[in-house]
Protein backbone atom coordinates (compact mmCIF):
# COMPACT_ATOMS: atom_id res chain seq x y z
CA UNK A 1 0.00 0.00 0.00
CA UNK A 2 1.44 3.26 -1.33
CA UNK A 3 1.19 7.19 -0.18
CA UNK A 4 2.56 10.21 -1.65
CA UNK A 5 3.39 12.74 0.98
CA UNK A 6 3.73 16.01 -0.53
CA UNK A 7 5.84 18.94 0.42
CA UNK A 8 4.61 22.31 1.86
CA UNK A 9 5.74 25.99 1.16
CA UNK A 10 4.74 28.90 4.00
CA UNK A 11 2.97 31.92 2.15
CA UNK A 12 4.15 34.41 5.12
CA UNK A 13 5.78 33.41 8.55
CA UNK A 14 5.72 35.86 11.48
CA UNK A 15 7.41 35.07 14.50
CA UNK A 16 4.89 36.29 17.00
CA UNK A 17 6.28 35.39 21.09
CA UNK A 18 8.55 32.88 22.33
CA UNK A 19 6.42 30.45 24.67
CA UNK A 20 7.93 29.41 27.96
CA UNK A 21 7.95 25.74 26.74
CA UNK A 22 10.83 26.76 24.46
CA UNK A 23 8.59 26.98 21.46
CA UNK A 24 7.35 29.75 19.53
CA UNK A 25 3.69 31.11 19.15
CA UNK A 26 3.39 31.96 15.18
CA UNK A 27 1.01 32.61 12.01
CA UNK A 28 1.55 31.08 8.84
CA UNK A 29 0.13 30.14 5.40
CA UNK A 30 0.45 26.16 5.21
CA UNK A 31 0.20 25.95 0.91
CA UNK A 32 1.13 22.23 -0.78
CA UNK A 33 3.29 22.05 -3.53
CA UNK A 34 3.02 18.47 -5.50
CA UNK A 35 6.79 17.27 -4.82
CA UNK A 36 5.98 14.26 -3.00
CA UNK A 37 7.64 11.32 -0.68
CA UNK A 38 6.63 8.14 -1.43
CA UNK A 39 6.22 5.61 1.49
CA UNK A 40 5.18 1.90 1.06
CA UNK A 41 4.24 -0.51 4.04
CA UNK A 42 4.95 -4.33 3.31
CA UNK A 43 4.27 -6.78 6.22
CA UNK A 44 7.50 -8.22 7.44
CA UNK A 45 9.05 -9.96 10.05
CA UNK A 46 9.86 -7.35 11.93
CA UNK A 47 9.53 -3.37 12.09
CA UNK A 48 12.06 -1.16 10.06
CA UNK A 49 12.83 1.90 7.55
CA UNK A 50 14.50 1.62 4.45
CA UNK A 51 15.41 4.81 2.39
CA UNK A 52 15.76 5.30 -1.30
CA UNK A 53 16.25 8.56 -3.20
CA UNK A 54 17.34 11.84 -1.58
CA UNK A 55 20.07 10.98 1.37
CA UNK A 56 18.66 11.78 4.94
CA UNK A 57 21.31 12.92 7.63
CA UNK A 58 20.83 10.87 10.64
CA UNK A 59 20.23 7.57 11.59
CA UNK A 60 17.43 5.22 9.67
CA UNK A 61 16.20 4.42 13.41
CA UNK A 62 15.43 7.98 14.05
CA UNK A 63 13.53 8.62 11.02
CA UNK A 64 9.97 9.90 11.61
CA UNK A 65 7.87 7.35 9.49
CA UNK A 66 9.33 4.98 12.21
CA UNK A 67 8.62 7.28 15.11
CA UNK A 68 4.94 8.10 13.80
CA UNK A 69 4.77 3.99 13.55
CA UNK A 70 5.87 3.11 16.48
CA UNK A 71 3.40 5.61 18.27
CA UNK A 72 0.56 4.15 16.62
CA UNK A 73 1.78 0.66 17.59
CA UNK A 74 1.78 1.68 21.30
CA UNK A 75 -1.90 2.07 21.07
CA UNK A 76 -3.00 -0.46 18.47
CA UNK A 77 -2.11 -3.81 17.78
CA UNK A 78 -0.29 -3.41 14.81
CA UNK A 79 1.71 -6.19 13.05
CA UNK A 80 5.17 -5.92 11.92
CA UNK A 81 5.88 -3.45 8.77
CA UNK A 82 8.43 -2.63 6.40
CA UNK A 83 8.38 1.42 5.70
CA UNK A 84 10.10 2.09 2.49
CA UNK A 85 10.68 5.45 2.18
CA UNK A 86 11.32 6.99 -1.35
CA UNK A 87 13.27 10.41 -0.53
CA UNK A 88 12.09 13.31 -2.88
CA UNK A 89 11.33 16.28 -1.16
CA UNK A 90 14.59 18.14 -0.25
CA UNK A 91 16.07 17.83 3.00
CA UNK A 92 16.38 20.93 5.68
CA UNK A 93 15.09 23.36 2.91
CA UNK A 94 11.60 24.31 4.60
CA UNK A 95 9.44 21.89 2.58
CA UNK A 96 8.20 19.91 5.54
CA UNK A 97 8.99 17.02 4.11
CA UNK A 98 9.72 14.77 7.29
CA UNK A 99 6.21 16.28 8.72
CA UNK A 100 4.75 15.06 5.92
CA UNK A 101 6.02 11.32 5.59
CA UNK A 102 5.30 11.27 9.30
CA UNK A 103 1.40 12.45 8.72
CA UNK A 104 1.35 10.25 5.64
CA UNK A 105 2.39 7.17 7.16
CA UNK A 106 -0.34 8.08 10.12
CA UNK A 107 -3.14 7.98 7.14
CA UNK A 108 -1.45 4.87 5.03
CA UNK A 109 -1.58 3.05 8.81
CA UNK A 110 -5.04 4.18 9.49
CA UNK A 111 -6.35 3.08 5.94
CA UNK A 112 -4.45 -0.57 5.76
CA UNK A 113 -5.43 -1.68 9.34
CA UNK A 114 -8.67 0.07 9.38
CA UNK A 115 -7.96 1.75 12.65
CA UNK A 116 -11.38 4.21 11.66
CA UNK A 117 -9.50 6.82 13.01
CA UNK A 118 -11.12 10.68 12.43
CA UNK A 119 -9.19 13.21 11.28
CA UNK A 120 -9.03 15.02 14.43
CA UNK A 121 -7.64 11.64 15.87
CA UNK A 122 -4.57 11.46 13.36
CA UNK A 123 -3.84 15.49 13.83
CA UNK A 124 -3.49 14.32 17.65
CA UNK A 125 -1.10 11.53 16.65
CA UNK A 126 0.38 14.26 13.99
CA UNK A 127 0.60 17.03 16.51
CA UNK A 128 2.90 14.76 19.21
CA UNK A 129 5.33 14.23 16.22
CA UNK A 130 6.31 17.67 15.30
CA UNK A 131 4.67 20.96 15.30
CA UNK A 132 4.09 21.12 11.12
CA UNK A 133 2.89 17.21 11.22
CA UNK A 134 -0.51 18.12 11.81
CA UNK A 135 -1.37 20.57 8.46
CA UNK A 136 -0.45 17.44 6.41
CA UNK A 137 -3.67 15.15 7.81
CA UNK A 138 -5.85 17.72 6.17
CA UNK A 139 -3.28 19.07 3.70
CA UNK A 140 -5.45 21.78 1.84
CA UNK A 141 -4.29 25.88 2.42
CA UNK A 142 -5.09 26.93 5.94
CA UNK A 143 -4.11 29.36 8.27
CA UNK A 144 -2.08 28.29 10.99
CA UNK A 145 -1.36 29.61 14.20
CA UNK A 146 0.02 28.60 17.96
CA UNK A 147 3.13 26.35 16.89
CA UNK A 148 1.92 25.87 13.69
CA UNK A 149 -0.17 23.05 14.62
CA UNK A 150 -3.86 24.90 14.92
CA UNK A 151 -5.96 25.96 12.03
CA UNK A 152 -8.30 27.93 10.05
CA UNK A 153 -9.26 26.71 6.94
CA UNK A 154 -9.04 29.57 3.94
CA UNK A 155 -10.15 30.14 0.29
CA UNK A 156 -6.81 30.70 -1.77
CA UNK A 157 -5.63 29.01 -4.70
CA UNK A 158 -2.87 30.29 -6.56
CA UNK A 159 -4.17 27.93 -10.06
CA UNK A 160 -3.57 30.41 -12.80
CA UNK A 161 -0.17 31.03 -11.03
CA UNK A 162 3.11 29.47 -11.82
CA UNK A 163 5.35 28.64 -8.61
CA UNK A 164 9.16 28.37 -9.34
CA UNK A 165 10.90 26.94 -5.66
CA UNK A 166 14.91 26.55 -5.62
CA UNK A 167 17.02 24.51 -3.33
CA UNK A 168 20.46 25.41 -3.20
CA UNK A 169 23.05 23.33 -1.24
CA UNK A 170 22.33 24.38 1.97
CA UNK A 171 20.94 22.49 5.01
CA UNK A 172 18.87 25.28 7.81
CA UNK A 173 18.44 23.17 10.59
CA UNK A 174 14.90 23.99 12.02
CA UNK A 175 15.83 23.99 15.30
CA UNK A 176 19.22 26.26 15.24
CA UNK A 177 17.27 28.67 12.70
CA UNK A 178 14.38 29.53 15.76
CA UNK A 179 17.26 29.65 17.85
CA UNK A 180 18.22 32.62 15.98
CA UNK A 181 15.41 34.62 15.38
CA UNK A 182 13.19 37.48 16.86
CA UNK A 183 10.14 37.67 17.93
CA UNK A 184 7.79 40.72 16.89
CA UNK A 185 3.96 41.51 17.33
CA UNK A 186 2.88 42.20 13.57
CA UNK A 187 0.43 45.75 13.47
CA UNK A 188 -1.84 43.20 10.81
CA UNK A 189 -2.20 39.44 10.65
CA UNK A 190 -1.09 37.45 8.16
CA UNK A 191 -4.80 36.26 8.09
CA UNK A 192 -5.72 39.78 6.82
CA UNK A 193 -2.60 40.44 4.95
CA UNK A 194 -3.34 37.22 2.07
CA UNK A 195 -6.33 38.54 0.99
CA UNK A 196 -4.14 41.25 -0.45
CA UNK A 197 -3.86 41.36 -4.13
CA UNK A 198 -0.94 39.60 -4.96
CA UNK A 199 1.10 42.38 -6.41
CA UNK A 200 1.15 44.21 -2.94
CA UNK A 201 2.07 40.65 -1.20
CA UNK A 202 5.81 41.78 -1.84
CA UNK A 203 5.34 44.82 0.36
CA UNK A 204 3.21 43.48 3.62
CA UNK A 205 4.10 39.68 3.53
CA UNK A 206 7.45 38.40 5.20
CA UNK A 207 8.88 35.76 6.60
CA UNK A 208 10.78 36.47 9.90
CA UNK A 209 13.34 33.63 9.40
CA UNK A 210 14.34 35.60 6.81
CA UNK A 211 16.61 38.33 8.27
CA UNK A 212 19.14 35.64 10.49
CA UNK A 213 19.00 33.20 7.73
CA UNK A 214 20.39 35.51 5.42
CA UNK A 215 22.72 36.53 6.90
CA UNK A 216 24.27 33.58 7.33
CA UNK A 217 23.62 32.53 3.96
CA UNK A 218 23.74 35.26 1.66
CA UNK A 219 23.72 32.93 -1.40
CA UNK A 220 19.80 32.41 -0.08
CA UNK A 221 18.78 36.23 -0.71
CA UNK A 222 20.17 36.43 -3.57
CA UNK A 223 18.33 33.23 -5.41
CA UNK A 224 15.42 35.66 -3.85
CA UNK A 225 16.58 38.87 -5.66
CA UNK A 226 17.19 36.56 -8.69
CA UNK A 227 13.71 35.51 -8.93
CA UNK A 228 12.27 38.95 -8.74
CA UNK A 229 14.46 40.04 -11.46
CA UNK A 230 12.93 37.03 -13.24
CA UNK A 231 9.81 39.27 -13.15
CA UNK A 232 8.30 37.24 -9.67
CA UNK A 233 5.61 38.87 -8.59
CA UNK A 234 6.17 37.59 -4.82
CA UNK A 235 9.06 35.68 -3.64
CA UNK A 236 9.71 34.37 -0.39
CA UNK A 237 12.16 32.00 1.56
CA UNK A 238 9.79 29.01 2.71
CA UNK A 239 9.95 27.80 6.47
CA UNK A 240 13.23 27.88 8.26
CA UNK A 241 15.30 27.49 4.64
CA UNK A 242 16.97 26.94 2.37
CA UNK A 243 14.44 26.54 -0.16
CA UNK A 244 13.16 29.90 -1.98
CA UNK A 245 9.97 30.27 -3.92
CA UNK A 246 8.86 32.81 -6.64
CA UNK A 247 5.36 33.13 -7.65
CA UNK A 248 4.61 34.28 -11.07
CA UNK A 249 1.65 35.36 -13.39
CA UNK A 250 2.75 34.74 -16.27
CA UNK A 251 4.95 31.53 -17.76
CA UNK A 252 8.37 32.10 -16.64
CA UNK A 253 11.69 31.29 -19.11
CA UNK A 254 13.35 28.57 -17.61
CA UNK A 255 16.21 29.01 -20.09
CA UNK A 256 16.41 32.99 -18.75
CA UNK A 257 15.96 32.68 -15.12
CA UNK A 258 19.97 31.56 -14.61
CA UNK A 259 19.20 29.47 -11.37
CA UNK A 260 20.93 26.73 -10.17
CA UNK A 261 18.99 24.21 -8.15
CA UNK A 262 16.06 24.32 -9.49
CA UNK A 263 13.58 21.66 -8.22
CA UNK A 264 10.15 22.22 -9.20
CA UNK A 265 7.97 24.33 -11.85
CA UNK A 266 4.07 23.71 -11.54
CA UNK A 267 0.87 25.53 -12.77
C1 LIG B 1 9.76 26.48 10.70
C2 LIG B 1 8.58 25.68 10.25
C3 LIG B 1 7.55 26.64 9.65
O1 LIG B 1 6.50 25.96 9.03
O2 LIG B 1 8.82 24.71 9.27
P1 LIG B 1 10.17 24.15 8.54
O3 LIG B 1 10.93 25.29 8.01
O4 LIG B 1 10.94 23.36 9.55
O5 LIG B 1 9.67 23.28 7.43
C4 LIG B 1 7.95 24.93 11.47
O6 LIG B 1 7.56 25.82 12.50
C5 LIG B 1 8.82 23.85 12.05
O7 LIG B 1 8.01 22.85 12.55
P2 LIG B 1 8.61 21.38 12.83
O8 LIG B 1 9.69 21.09 11.86
O9 LIG B 1 7.47 20.43 12.91
O10 LIG B 1 9.25 21.62 14.24
P3 LIG B 1 9.40 20.59 15.46
O11 LIG B 1 10.03 19.34 14.95
O12 LIG B 1 8.09 20.49 16.20
O13 LIG B 1 10.42 21.39 16.38
C6 LIG B 1 11.80 21.50 16.11
C7 LIG B 1 12.35 22.63 16.97
O14 LIG B 1 11.97 23.91 16.42
C8 LIG B 1 11.59 24.83 17.42
N1 LIG B 1 10.19 25.26 17.22
C9 LIG B 1 9.37 24.57 16.39
C10 LIG B 1 8.08 25.00 16.16
C11 LIG B 1 7.64 26.19 16.84
N2 LIG B 1 6.39 26.66 16.67
N3 LIG B 1 8.48 26.85 17.66
C12 LIG B 1 9.76 26.41 17.86
O15 LIG B 1 10.52 27.05 18.60
C13 LIG B 1 11.81 24.12 18.76
O16 LIG B 1 13.10 24.47 19.19
C14 LIG B 1 11.78 22.66 18.39
O17 LIG B 1 12.55 21.88 19.26
N1 LIG C 1 11.46 11.15 6.77
C1 LIG C 1 12.29 12.19 6.95
N2 LIG C 1 12.48 13.08 5.98
C2 LIG C 1 13.30 14.14 6.17
N3 LIG C 1 13.99 14.38 7.28
C3 LIG C 1 13.83 13.53 8.30
C4 LIG C 1 12.99 12.40 8.18
N4 LIG C 1 13.03 11.72 9.34
C5 LIG C 1 13.86 12.41 10.16
N5 LIG C 1 14.36 13.51 9.54
C6 LIG C 1 15.26 14.51 10.16
O1 LIG C 1 14.60 15.79 10.14
C7 LIG C 1 15.45 16.81 9.66
C8 LIG C 1 14.73 17.92 8.87
O2 LIG C 1 13.62 17.42 8.22
P1 LIG C 1 12.81 18.22 7.08
O3 LIG C 1 11.37 17.85 7.25
O4 LIG C 1 13.38 18.01 5.76
O5 LIG C 1 13.00 19.70 7.55
P2 LIG C 1 12.54 21.00 6.86
O6 LIG C 1 11.05 21.03 6.86
O7 LIG C 1 13.14 22.10 7.69
O8 LIG C 1 13.10 20.96 5.48
C9 LIG C 1 16.48 16.08 8.80
O9 LIG C 1 17.73 16.72 8.86
C10 LIG C 1 16.55 14.67 9.38
O10 LIG C 1 17.61 14.55 10.29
Amino acid sequence: MLAFANAKINLGLNLTEKRSDGFHNLETIFYPVKINDVIELVDSEETLCIIKGIEIPGNVDENICLKAFKVLQKDFNLPHQKLILLKNIPVGAGLGGGSSDAAFLIKLVNEKFNLSLSKSQMERYARSLGADCAFFIKNEPVFAYAKGDEFEDMELRLTNHFLVLVKPPIHVSTASAYADVKVRQPITSLKKLIHLPLKDWRAHIFNDFEPSVFAKHPQIEEIKAKLYDADATFALMSGSGSSVFGIFENPVKLQELELENLVFYNV
